[in-house]
């Protein structure tokens, strides 16, 4: 029996998503939304997809950076925190958000103690997962306050972060915080922000299928504009149309079309979804007519 071997990828663009976590349902959504189709067999973390020269690697959020920027992984889903966190920013391409993730790298302490600034917690022992971003964060303060405030110890754990000070290995903590209802289930609250954070699509600058990674990348950027924005279609009279374009310019301009009736116009407008009621409105009051909000399941723009 020949031993199992790892698939040829060899003539693949490797596309690196997280194997789990926060990111993994969404990140297997998106590749679904981009026509990505592939059958990952259990316990393996590469497969290869059917209907392009692409293999998807599963592999933990935390190292994705890593292997873009240094390795042979063409693109990746991962956190701007972690792409900080492992020193990339100068050495993958940052293409485009992807639309979750968002949430806060901040800094923690035990709300019974009082403390309720990063300052305090200098010379003291912080626990994360983010060693390098929390250094940063206190060799700052450390240099404004003057070698009495000591040097602060910070430790790596993997996981679990909100358990430290209430195991008693640290002071402080810093870790991501989205809702809050982790950290006010250990009794932390959050004492200062070191960096907002999203997930985001990153390239590598030397891949060697560069076609390729744009045009996913054009397809990761039509499935989020197509969630971003709705189609509204209305007819307006030709004389109220500047003012109509005004409030609904559209991502580059309106598309307009003659209408029988002499003097009006149909118009068609991608605007954001979050706009939509007060678009609307504004509309009505302008004297447009027939206004429909048309969802776009997907488009390239
Ligand atoms: N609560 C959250 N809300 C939004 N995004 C988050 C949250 N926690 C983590 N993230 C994002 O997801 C990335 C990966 O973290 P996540 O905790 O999902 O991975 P993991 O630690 O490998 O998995 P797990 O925690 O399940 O072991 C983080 O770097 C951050 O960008
Ligand atoms: O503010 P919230 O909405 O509660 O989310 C924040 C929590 O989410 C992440 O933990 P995760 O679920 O990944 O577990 P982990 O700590 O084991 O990584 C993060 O490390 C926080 O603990
Ligand atoms: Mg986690």
């Amino acid at each position: 029996m020949s031993a199992p071997s790892m698939p040829d990828t060899s003539d693949r663009l490797i596309f690196a998503i997280p194997k789990k976590g926060r990111l993994y349902e969404k990140s297997l959504n998106l590749l679904e939304n981009i026509g990505v189709q592939f059958y990952r067999k259990p316990r393996h973390d590469i497969a290869l997809v059917s209907n392009l020269p692409v293999a998807i690697v599963f592999l933990p959020a935390a190292d994705i950076a890593k292997y873009v920027a240094e390795g042979n992984v063409d693109l990746g889903i991962t956190g701007i925190d972690i792409i900080q966190e492992s020193q990339c920013e100068d050495r993958v391409q940052q293409l485009l958000k992807v639309g979750f993730g968002k949430c806060k790298l901040q800094v923690q302490a035990p709300v019974a103690s009082g403390v309720s600034s990063s300052e305090e917690l200098v010379g003291k022992r912080i626990v994360t997962s983010f060693p390098h971003l929390t250094a940063k964060h206190f060799n700052e303060l450390e240099k404004a306050l003057g070698k009495e405030a000591g040097s602060t110890r910070i430790q790596f754990v993997s996981g679990s972060v909100e358990a430290a000070c209430g195991l008693g290995l640290a002071d402080g903590i810093v870790d991501l915080v989205e809702s809050g209802e982790t950290m006010k289930a250990a009794g932390l609250w959050a004492i200062d922000t070191i960096i907002p954070t999203e997930s985001i699509l990153i390239g590598n600058q030397k891949t060697r299928f560069p076609e390729l990674a744009e045009k996913l990348r054009a397809r990761v950027e039509g499935v989020i504009t197509a969630k971003k924005y709705v189609l509204c279609q209305y007819n307006i009279h030709r004389d109220s149309l500047p003012a109509a374009q005004k409030v609904a310019p559209g991502r580059q301009s309106p598309t307009v079309t003659s209408l029988e009736q002499s003097g009006w116009v149909g118009v068609s407008v991608m605007i954001e979804r979050n706009e939509v009621a007060d678009k609307m409105d504004q509309l009505k009051s302008l004297g447009a007519t027939d206004i429909l909000i048309l969802q776009i399941s997907n488009c390239r723009v």
